[in-house]
Formats: structure tokens, C-alpha cells, sequence
């Protein structure tokens, strides 16, 4: 068996131009432009990279970015001052703060302060717990890109065993509760892990989110699976792409993955985010 493409360039695409006739009926309705206001801290070039590729994004549907740049020494206090600012302002619509930021800061107080009607990228407490019960908030960009590009594909979830890789509290964690929304039975493994390679096997669905190189190897995945692979550290992916291909029935490419969809996902919810304010104001 050879792998279809779960073509996230196409697919984001797609959506992009959905959001680009809201964003044109949201300027004629309401006479403003919506703002997504970007925050990167440090000089991390793969960071500048994504926040750029994000401003170009915005740029292409016709909506504004607002690029807050700060220095990599800035304190926790600071960088929770900026972001209540950027809360408070009534032409921001949505905040990102790119993740990582450097260690001596406390990345969790800083989401915090993004306010829960501008986490376009999902990634506060109230996004996350509005996910977990359903209840329609925004969410974490990247498992909401992954989701929103299984069903473009209509891929089969419910009672189908969904094996996430990885954790982390805007990515893998939210992945595999997206996923159980979807009736899909989740086991989550992670670092700790014993036997990676058993769990693997006996995944219909594999999301890899962990970050390290070709971790999944091709030849653990059990034929006929379906293989996310949410990697792209040194842009590439977690998972061995070939020999993972001739085993899956479906898999994503690194790059033109998950990656544009993650955007996509950011910019679709800016847009919402915005006709909601103007719904508050109303
Ligand atoms: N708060 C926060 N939210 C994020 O969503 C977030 C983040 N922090 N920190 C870093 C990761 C990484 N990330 C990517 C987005 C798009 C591509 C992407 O589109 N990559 C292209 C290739 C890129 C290239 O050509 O250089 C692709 O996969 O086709 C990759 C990675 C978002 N992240």
C-alpha cells in the first residue's frame, strides 16, 4: 500500500479563501479591518519564521497583523503587562504569543493574560476547558488544524483506537480530547512511555506531536493506519515519512501538513473573533 496526502497546503488554502470573503463582508459591514496582534520574545529564527509566515497569512486575507517584538531578558512582569495591554485595546482582536519563550520567564502566566474572547490561537485555561466540555471556544491552533483536516478528508474517528504522542498543554493534550469528542478511543504516550513501539502498532490513527526526528519509525505503524505527523522541529517531522507511507492508507507531509493548517486554524478564529466583538459592542 502506498499513502494518499492529507494535503494541508490544499486544504488550508481552501479555507483561507473562505476566510477571505468573511474578512471582505466584515470590513463592508463594520467599517474596520480586523487586527491579530503577534507577540515573539527573543531571536529564535525559527520563531521569526513561523510569527512572519503567520503576518503573511493575515496580510493574504485582507486582515492587519500588529507585530509586538521584545527582547529575550524581559520579565515575566513585563511581558504580562504587554500582553493585558494588547487585552485591553479595542482594535485588537486576536493575541498570539508564540510559543517557546525563553526559560526564566513563566509562559503559563503569560497566556493567561491573553483575554479568553482574543485567544485566536487557543491556548488559555478558559480555550482549554471550553474544549474539553465542548462548549465552542477557540482552540489550540494546531489540534484544531489537525481536526478540522481529517474531516476535510472525512476520515472515520469513532471507535477507531487514536494513539497521540506527546503531551503538551497546546498540543497533544487537547489533540486527544478532540479526538474523544469524536468517539475515538485515545491513548496518550509521551517520554515516559514504556514500549512505544507496541502502542504504535495498534493505532488506526497516529497524531506524533512530540518534536523530535523521524522518533516513528515507518515500520511500526500498523498497516492501513492513518499518521498525523504535528513535528517540525528543524522542519521535520516526527515520524519516518517513507516507510511510514507504504504502510498507512493516509499520512501528512512535512512541510504542507500540519503546519498550514495550524495557520489556517489561527486565521479562521481571528475572523470569529472579530464579528463577536463587534457583536459585544452592538
Ligand atoms: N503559540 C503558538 N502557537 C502555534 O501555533 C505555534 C507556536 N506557538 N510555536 C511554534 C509552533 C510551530 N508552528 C508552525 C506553524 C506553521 C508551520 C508551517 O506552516 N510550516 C510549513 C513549512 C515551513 C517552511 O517552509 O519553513 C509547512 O509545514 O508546510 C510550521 C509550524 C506553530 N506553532
Amino acid at each position: 500500500m502506498t499513502a494518499k496526502i492529507l494535503d494541508g497546503r490544499a486544504i488550508s488554502a481552501t479555507i483561507l479563501d473562505r476566510v477571505t470573503k468573511e474578512v471582505d463582508e466584515f470590513v463592508r459591514e463594520h467599517g474596520r479591518v480586523p487586527v491579530l496582534a503577534t507577540v515573539l520574545v527573543g531571536d529564535d529564527p525559527a520563531s521569526h519564521t513561523y510569527v512572519r509566515m503567520k503576518a503573511n497569512r493575515c496580510a493574504k486575507v485582507g486582515m492587519q497583523s500588529r507585530r509586538i517584538e521584545l527582547d529575550a531578558t524581559i520579565s515575566t512582569e513585563t511581558l504580562v503587562a504587554q500582553i493585558r495591554q494588547l487585552s485591553a485595546d479595542p482594535e485588537v482582536d486576536g493575541i498570539l504569543l508564540q510559543h517557546p519563550v525563553p526559560e526564566h520567564i513563566d509562559e503559563r502566566a503569560a497566556f493567561e493574560a491573553i483575554a479568553p474572547s482574543k485567544d485566536v490561537d487557543g491556548v488559555t485555561r478558559t480555550s482549554f476547558a471550553t474544549m474539553a466540555f465542548d462548549e465552542g471556544g477557540f482552540h489550540s491552533a494546531t489540534p484544531g488544524g489537525i481536526m478540522a483536516l481529517l474531516d476535510a478528508y472525512d476520515i472515520p474517528l469513532a471507535g477507531k483506537h487514536a494513539v497521540v504522542v506527546g503531551r503538551s498543554p497546546i498540543l497533544g493534550k487537547p489533540v486527544g480530547m478532540l479526538l474523544l469528542a469524536r468517539d475515538a478511543t485515545v491513548t496518550y504516550c509521551h517520554s515516559r512511555t514504556v514500549a512505544l513501539a507496541d502502542h504504535i502498532a495498534q493505532a488506526d490513527v497516529v497524531v506524533a506531536a512530540v518534536g523530535r526526528p523521524e522518533l516513528i519509525r515507518g515500520d511500526w505503524i500498523k498497516p492501513g493506519a492513518v499518521v498525523v505527523d504535528a513535528g517540525y522541529a528543524d522542519n521535520s517531522g516526527d515520524v519516518e515519512y517513507d516507510a511510514a507511507a507504504e504502510r498507512a492508507s493516509w499520512i501528512t507531509p512535512v512541510p504542507g501538513g500540519v503546519g498550514p493548517m495550524t495557520i489556517a486554524t489561527l486565521i479562521a478564529q481571528t475572523i470569529r473573533a472579530a464579528y463577536e466583538h463587534e457583536r459585544e459592542k452592538a
